[in-house]
């Protein structure tokens, strides 16, 4: 029986990890240099961060460690390393499945002749399946699990499955930043602090310098005081607290008061885009542009509503959206740690209904990260942040245009990016949509960067895929048809990788549950 609350948070070690941690980081070289500031989730937050971003320009094609694009320098270099949070209980249990050799997924490419060793693993007969296992959390009603056998409330749960074995999100934003302050107070305060530094994967890694600077800037942001334009209060309201941050950017939540009743209120997300270090008023306002003709022509339940793009009195471009107050995938990840099976499941394929559908109309994200997927407090994910969104294809073409140089943040950003070649943008996202679920389902980056030379993890990757064992972190995933489709979203070859329909019409896609909220958008 598996746990669905909102476990606390512990510092064990699963065993993969153990296994990773075995194998020493290569000292932080490049990856450390470019490691990038995180958002923060609220105003009383420091941006949590992860170890390795690196948020590179689109058509920067120098190495990581000499990033040329200037939001790079929002996000300062760690090499410190801090705990990670693990749930206490394995509450990842899922089942187990035997599934024959042929057994792969369903319209994954052939490989090319060179590449025949190198394909989506097929499942070990040997595993087992249970009844138990398969269902992969306990059952039952919001109620049940409100206390503890001695009668004390147990803190709300995130996840459960009804009765009827249709599965819901409970996802207060606001408590998992108090949650997720706490745990910086506690770092700050020097508690916990030793445990778990020199874990080279962690979600957790490096956070006190962006502790220093998120202060800092805090700081300076309360002299300006909050957006003050008038359009912009009399159109959506004024604009409030701080939800998140971006790099040269906040986002802060608008509150407009419903006319016909005043006790309602309307909330919406506010984007406030800053001027990059050496950006020019043109620039500016073509980056701006482009991101809002994006992503104000998308329409999905799984991508972020843009509904507007104002200036603020201080001829600042504002971007206002519907608002997520679930917050984002990130910091759902770093203050509960790995997910449960069927909520991981739940969130990847509502990902990957949104690629599918950008893909669809022509464009790629190129920046896919836990930070930009935003959820309801229902759990329905959204894609946003089209800042380095491209259109590979215009409406009047049929074929996608190649592209080139490096672009998103180090653990995401897909091999073939690294090359001098051009490459598919729509490879790249599905890439890191496969690092995303991995981040979900084990609570940590699969590796720093993609790079064989650079990165052992990685290189361990591709070794273990090709053979018979596997690799440790994705044979963690035990149903036979979930590793397959990994393996092969995560092929380092992009033009045998599967495509977001591929995925969504794989054995495994076909079976995920999508919860109501994910399926509607709400
Ligand atoms: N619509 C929204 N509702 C709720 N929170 C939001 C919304 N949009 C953004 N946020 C919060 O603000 C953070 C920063 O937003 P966003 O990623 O769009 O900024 P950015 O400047 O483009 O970031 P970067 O360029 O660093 O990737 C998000 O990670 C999220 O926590």
């Amino acid at each position: 029986m598996v746990s669905t609350t909102n476990s606390p948070a512990s510092l064990q070690l699963q065993p993969h990890q153990a296994q990773l941690q075995q194998s020493p980081v290569p000292p932080a070289s490049s990856t450390s240099s470019v490691t990038s500031l995180q958002k923060p989730q609220d105003a009383l937050l420091p941006p949590p961060s992860t170890p390795f971003d690196a948020p590179l320009v689109n058509g920067d094609t120098t190495p990581p460690s000499t990033t040329t694009r200037p939001t790079a320098h929002k996000k300062p270099t760690f090499t410190t390393r801090l705990s990670r949070m693990f749930s206490q209980k394995d509450s990842n249990v899922e089942s187990r499945e035997s599934t024959p050799r042929s057994s792969i997924v369903e319209k994954v490419p052939e490989p090319t002749p060179e590449e025949g060793s190198d394909r989506p693993r097929p499942a070990n007969p040997s595993r087992t399946s249970s009844k138990t296992e398969r269902s992969g959390m306990r059952n039952g009603s919001k109620s049940e699990a409100s206390k503890k056998e001695d009668g004390t409330p147990l803190p709300p749960r995130r996840f459960w499955v009804d009765e009827n074995g249709e599965h819901q999100h409970m996802l207060k934003g606001v408590k998992r930043q108090e949650k997720l302050s706490d745990m910086v107070r506690d770092f700050l305060g020097g508690k916990k602090k030793a445990h778990h530094e020199d874990q080279p994967l962690s979600l957790m890694s490096n956070w006190v310098d962006q502790i220093k600077n998120e202060r800092h800037r805090m700081a300076s942001d309360q002299k300006g005081g909050p957006n003050s334009a008038v359009t912009l209060v009399e159109k959506y309201g004024k604009c409030q607290e701080i939800v998140g941050r971006g790099a040269f950017g906040i986002v802060r939540i608008a509150h407009k008061t419903d006319p016909a009743d005043a006790k309602h209120e309307q909330l919406y997300a506010v984007k406030e885009f800053r001027r990059r270090p050496q950006e020019d008023a043109k620039k500016y306002s073509k980056r701006l542009n482009s991101e809002f003709c994006i992503s104000s022509s998308l329409r999905h339940p799984n991508i972020i509503h843009t509904l507007d793009l104002l200036t603020d009195a201080k001829g600042d471009f504002c971007e206002v959206m519907e608002f997520c107050a679930g917050g984002d995938l990130y910091s759902l990840v770093l203050a509960n740690g790995k997910l449960e099976v069927a909520e991981a499941d739940c969130y990847f394929l509502q990902l990957m209904r949104g690629v599918e559908y950008i893909h669809e109309m022509g464009v790629a994200h190129r920046d896919l990260k836990p930070e930009n997927l935003l959820l309801t407090t229902h759990g329905a994910l959204k894609i946003t942040d089209f800042g380095n969104g491209e259109c590979f294809r215009m409406a009047w073409e049929t074929e996608a245009h190649m592209t080139a140089g490096l672009c998103g943040s180090a653990p995401y950003i897909a091999p073939e990016e690294y090359t001098d070649k051009e490459f598919d943008p729509r490879a790249v996202d599905v890439w890191a949509c496969g690092v995303i679920y991995m981040a979900m389902r084990t609570g940590r980056h699969l590796w720093r960067i993609a790079k064989r030379d650079d990165d052992e993890f990685y290189e361990n990757y591709i070794r273990g895929r090709k053979s018979e064992e596997g690799y440790a972190p994705i044979e963690t995933l035990h149903r036979a048809r979930c590793r397959n489709v990994i393996y092969s979203i995560l092929d380092p070859i992009a033009s045998r990788r599967i495509s977001a329909h591929q995925v969504l019409n794989s054995e495994w896609g076909k079976g995920i549950k999508v919860c109501r909220a994910g399926e509607e958008g709400l």
